[in-house]
């Protein structure tokens, strides 16, 4: 018997017309990756994840976390390798993409809430910038310090200055613009383009903090990244990157074996070589930059905060981080929270994707010339997949706050080394 009156019905309907007024010649032009993208975006029927890499079901521990949110794929749907690390977990290779690195439960859940918290209440605030700072003129103790003390809080627009210098920009997506890939040669010119801020957008409207704190989209790490020219703004200087995500990266870079990662690899590493076997010594990472993605819409979009589409509707559209002047030092990737489908193909748009389920305590490590500057992006968060040991507040009360944000949150900790060690910016 079907109830025409039921959700599912209507989702289904809704569906059906959908997909009737599809046009094929469309999907014809896609290349691999954005059908990719378009599969796991999709709500209804929601996606197969049977192709998805998903390394959690190997490990009994996390049984309970896997079944949670009834999103599962497959331990052997892509080839790996497997490594124990330093630290006596496993790592794993991808024969496929050299370079990537997955250190599945890389984090207790011990670490994974503190870097929660550490993103919050420490990172999200004043000196480092979040994409909030653009248009709204915060307390300096930061969104959610703010929302914490109070979310019926008023927090005002920025007003556009008259007499400032802003990013002369033609309207449109700017993500579809590819940036040139940084290097040694060209940094100096880089570093020479004039990079004045984004203007405020005019018609923002004051908003509570509890309004405004799932908008919250990134914040930045270390060195200051100019989203008009994606380009890095060395002229603000370099924060430096909080002892708790350096000692977290470095250990991370340090548990592989990197040696049996890259001994066999012939691609061209540049300039400078491969310089992997110098990465336990001298990895040090020097930007990058938080991500905060909800799974829900909230209400209240009467204007868009998306401003760099890069986080347009909580999704990461397939990019490739070229800006750092190292193409091959490793970027450490963490993940926190509900869990999410990661995509990572080759240098252009047209090598098919490995889709990876990523979930909380996860760490991914992109380095080497054939991975540092592959297309990868996320384009689904599983909803309803916070992991037990983050839902759990009865033995800690005081997490309750952080468990109801993170309900409908997947953190990103996204950590990249700008500089290969020998290469003088002369900046000082
Ligand atoms: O959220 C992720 O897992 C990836 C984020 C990313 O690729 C980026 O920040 O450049
Ligand atoms: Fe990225």
């Amino acid at each position: 018997m079907i109830d025409s009156s039921g959700q599912a019905y209507k989702k289904a309907r809704r569906y059906l017309k959908t997909t009737r007024n599809r046009n094929p010649d469309i999907e014809k032009d896609w290349t691999p990756f954005r059908a990719a993208e378009k599969h796991f975006k999709a709500r209804f029927p929601p996606p197969d994840l049977t192709t998805v890499l998903d390394l959690a079901t190997l490990d009994e521990s996390r049984a309970s976390e896997v079944t949670a949110g009834n999103w599962a794929g497959k331990p052997d749907a892509a080839q790996t390798r497997a490594f124990t690390t330093v630290s006596g977990t496993y790592g794993y290779t991808l024969p496929e993409i050299p370079g990537l690195i997955l250190l599945p439960a890389f984090l207790c859940p011990e670490k994974q809430k503190e870097l929660i918290k550490w993103s919050l209440v420490e990172h999200a605030r004043r000196p480092n910038e979040t994409n909030l700072d653009i248009h709204y003129l915060l307390p300096s103790e930061g969104i959610w310090n703010a929302y914490v003390r109070d979310g019926n809080t008023v927090i005002h627009p920025r007003q556009i200055e008259t007499d400032a210098e802003y990013l002369k920009q033609d309207p449109g997506p700017r993500t579809l613009i590819d940036n040139i890939p940084a290097n040694t040669s060209n940094f100096e010119s880089f570093n020479n383009v004039s990079k004045p801020p984004t203007p405020p957008s005019s018609n923002v409207q004051p908003a509570s903090c509890s309004d405004l704190l799932p908008r919250l989209r990134w914040a930045n790490i270390g060195w200051s990244y100019h989203w008009g020219t994606k380009q890095y703004d060395f002229s603000k200087g370099k924060i430096p990157i909080h002892h708790t995500i350096r000692d977290l990266c470095k250990s991370a870079v340090q548990s592989v074996d990197w040696k049996g990662v890259f001994a066999l690899d012939t691609s061209d590493w540049g300039p400078h070589g491969a310089d992997w076997m110098y990465w336990d010594e001298n990895y040090e990472p020097d930007a990058g930059i938080v991500n905060f993605y909800q799974t829900k819409v909230h209400l209240l979009s009467y204007h868009t905060l998306d401003v760099n589409s890069r986080n347009v509707k909580d999704t990461l559209m397939a990019h490739v981080d070229r800006s750092e002047v190292c193409a091959t030092s490793p970027l450490v990737s963490i993940s926190l929270g509900n869990a999410a489908i990661f995509l990572i193909g080759g240098l252009t748009r047209e090598t098919e994707p490995v889709p990876i389920l990523l979930r909380s305590g996860d760490v991914v490590i992109m380095s080497g010339p054939a991975c540092r500057r592959a297309y990868h992006g996320v384009p689904r968060i599983l909803e309803n997949t916070l992991s037990p040991h983050l839902a759990d507040v009865v033995d800690e009360p005081d997490w309750s706050i952080y468990k109801n944000y993170m309900d409908s949150t997947r953190i990103n900790i996204n950590v990249r080394q700008v500089f290969p060690k020998e290469f003088d910016p002369g900046l000082s």
